[in-house]
């Protein structure tokens, strides 16, 4: 394990608690990390930290240890009540992860307690726990410490709790500041006492974290860790362990990943839609290619590959129904109470595939992850770096693809240049067969499957506008019509971006698509009720119309009038001329999104109001009118 080169706990310059060496024996773990060897003794020192590391070098016991040791350092014990550390981490399954690390290292010493406070999860039941077992240790998410502050009126006076705060640890610092939480961070430092030590954990530092630094640390020392063998002058910000590929594709990016997907999670019954001679070559670099026994090997394999919620739903359901005798999961951020049960439950399982957003790229630590693919690229590129990070973990080896369109390709140095972040090519060398074909027997023969595609569409179109990078990303050089064959699409859908567009290239199914029934018997039984209503309703409004048409013109024309100024401001205001309810949900859920980022409402409000757009989708799927 090159990681793990840095001597024995024993040889600190201040010696580790004998119970917590005993914790570190029974994780079998002998030997520090760079990241632990350097920060452990500084922080023991009464320093504060800054330290950048890349993925899965150790970062969590470069923290957690020193909590331990500082707490049980102190010379007043610590009461049930008072929090003596405060570790703040930017996602609650990062939390929750961090939650069981640290439970290894407090069970032999039953005096701390520990509580985690995260976000989907009842804030009055958080402030119960709290008060019946205490909570010397807390592991939160952001905007849950924060509305922890308020509860003064359920009798939890956190503002005094907290005054006897030792330690405070910002773990992924620049993530934190990327979703949008400094406004919280800072309303939480102001409560905290400033005789504290603080450290900030990153695997990327931006210019942002150097803010929160000079904000929350007082002289820090600064440690960035290096791998050994990188020379000094290196940024690499990837493990060296890490192969790192990209794919171009003249074909469509979905197609591509899709059959990669059932290649690499090695079906045991060969799939219908995959041939077995499939031959993946490492093309460019000259480097051997990988045999197809080495993907079919394959224990876990991720892909924190999209950028969208609805694109995981797509993908999930694709990946479901091509690969057999593999367990496929989905997770994003719109799911509100069941992450936490799909998270525990992948970790859990012998292999599988798990289909995410961006909520997985950080800090998650399944450490035998064998393949990260990307879907498409994240759209800041120091996500990209923590979505490869999430496999080549300490002791392991691992690799990552990105699948790119020609037009694209720049993006390889992009990442070179920028991100330290090297990537080698990789062609698929023999043409195999379509999924594509299965895919839109699937959307033909059940709503649900066709309704995902069309909106994973949409919202792929929309995230692909917001690219970080334009000028790499170019909305206007998409070639739409080879998208919607990607996404097995049986129609092009409206939205404003393809108005009064042509698409020769794309042949739609010669049906009418409202009469794609959903396979759900219920559903489709809601469905055509609400239809019937909508047609009783279109009649009676007939009459109403022959109404208006026999008023005076100029009235009518008022009337008209009046009605595209309100469109003309709604669009302005939305940027969006779409009618439907997802469309509506979608900007509701943006709005959400920027009063949350700006501190306006707490990460509960936010929850909760995604929570009621997201009812008011299933409604608008469930009528059958939410035909993007
Ligand atoms: N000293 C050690 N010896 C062996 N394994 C270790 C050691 N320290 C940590 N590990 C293991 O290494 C893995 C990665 O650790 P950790 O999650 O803390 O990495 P990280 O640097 O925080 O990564 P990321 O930046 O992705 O969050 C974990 O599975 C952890 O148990």
């Amino acid at each position: 394990m090159e990681h793990v080169t840095e001597g024995s706990w024993e040889t600190l310059p201040v010696p580790l608690h004998p119970r917590v060496l005993g914790v570190l024996r029974d994780l079998g773990f002998p030997y520090m990390t760079p990241v632990q060897s350097a920060a452990i003794p500084l922080f023991l020192k009464n320093k504060d930290v800054a330290a950048e590391a890349v993925t899965g070098s150790g970062k969590t016991l470069a923290f957690v240890i020193p909590i331990l040791e500082i707490l049980l350092r102190r010379e007043e014990k610590l009461k049930k009540s008072q929090v003596g550390a405060i570790i703040i981490t930017p996602t609650r399954e990062l939390a929750i992860q961090i939650d069981g690390v640290l439970s290894h290292f407090t069970r032999p010493f039953p005096q701390f307690s520990q509580i985690l406070w995260i976000g989907g999860r009842n804030p009055g039941e958080d402030v119960a726990r709290f008060k019946q077992q205490g909570g010397n240790i807390v592991v939160a998410t952001p905007g849950r410490l924060e509305d922890m502050f308020r509860r003064k009126a359920e009798g939890l006076d956190l503002a005094s709790c907290v005054k006897s705060l030792d330690v405070l640890v910002l773990d992924e610092a620049d993530r934190l500041l990327d979703m949008g939480f400094e406004a919280s961070i800072n309303t939480i430092l102001e409560f905290l006492p400033k005789q504290r030590r603080t450290g900030l954990f990153s695997a990327t530092q931006t210019q942002e974290v150097e803010s929160l630094v000079r904000a929350g640390l007082r002289n820090p020392v600064r440690v960035s860790v290096r791998e050994k063998g990188v020379a000094a002058s290196s940024t690499q910000k990837t493990p060296s362990r890490l192969e790192n590929y990209y794919m171009v594709s003249t074909r469509r990016r979905s197609h591509c990943s899709l059959r990669f997907c059932v290649l690499t999670a090695g079906s045991s019954q060969p799939s219908p839609c995959f041939p077995e001679d499939g031959v993946i070559t490492v093309g460019a670099h000259g480097l051997p290619p990988p045999a197809v026994e080495e993907w079919v090997a394959s224990d876990h394999a991720l892909c924190p590959s999209c950028s969208t919620c609805a694109c995981v739903e797509y993908y999930g359901k694709a990946l479901e129904a091509l690969v057999k005798g593999t367990e496929v999961m989905c997770i994003h951020g719109k799911m509100k109470y069941k992450r936490d049960k799909i998270f525990t439950g992948f970790r859990g399982l012998q292999s599988g595939i798990l289909v995410c957003t961006d909520v997985m790229a950080r800090g998650i630590d399944i450490p035998e992850v064998d393949w990260v693919l990307q879907y498409d690229p994240p759209s800041n590129a120091s996500a990209f770096v923590h979505r490869c990070g999430r496999t080549a973990r300490i002791g392991h080896g691992g690799s990552a693809l990105v699948f790119l369109l020609p037009m694209e390709e720049s993006y390889v140095n992009f990442l070179a240049i920028n991100q330290k972040c090297p990537l080698q090519e990789m062609s698929l060398q023999k043409s195999t067969a379509d999924v594509l074909p299965r895919l839109r027997a699937m959307a033909l023969a059940d709503r649900a499957v066709f309704e995902k595609g069309m909106r994973a569409f949409v919202s792929h179109v929309q995230a692909y506008a917001k690219h970080e990078c334009s000028l790499i990303f170019r909305l206007k050089d998409l070639d739409f019509a080879a998208l919607a064959r990607g996404f097995a699409l049986l129609r092009m859908p409206k939205m404003p971006e393809l108005r009064g567009k042509q698409f020769a290239d794309f042949v739609p199914v010669d049906i009418n698509t409202d009469t794609i029934p959903f396979k759900d018997k219920m559903r489709e039984k809601q469905r055509q009720k609400l239809l019937e209503q909508q047609r009783k309703e279109k009649t009676e409004n007939e009459g109403r119309r022959k109404f208006i048409k026999n008023k005076a013109w100029s009235k009518q024309k008022a009337k008209k009038k009046k009605k595209k100024k309100m469109n003309d401001k709604r669009k302005r205001e939305e940027g969006s001329d779409i009618e439907d309810e997802d469309m509506e949900e979608l900007l509701n859920d943006t709005r959400l999104l920027k009063k949350f980022k700006k501190g306006k409402i707490t990460e509960e409000e936010f929850e909760k109001g995604l929570l009621t757009s997201g009812k008011k989708s299933v409604k608008a799927a469930d009528s059958g009118i939410a035909d993007l």
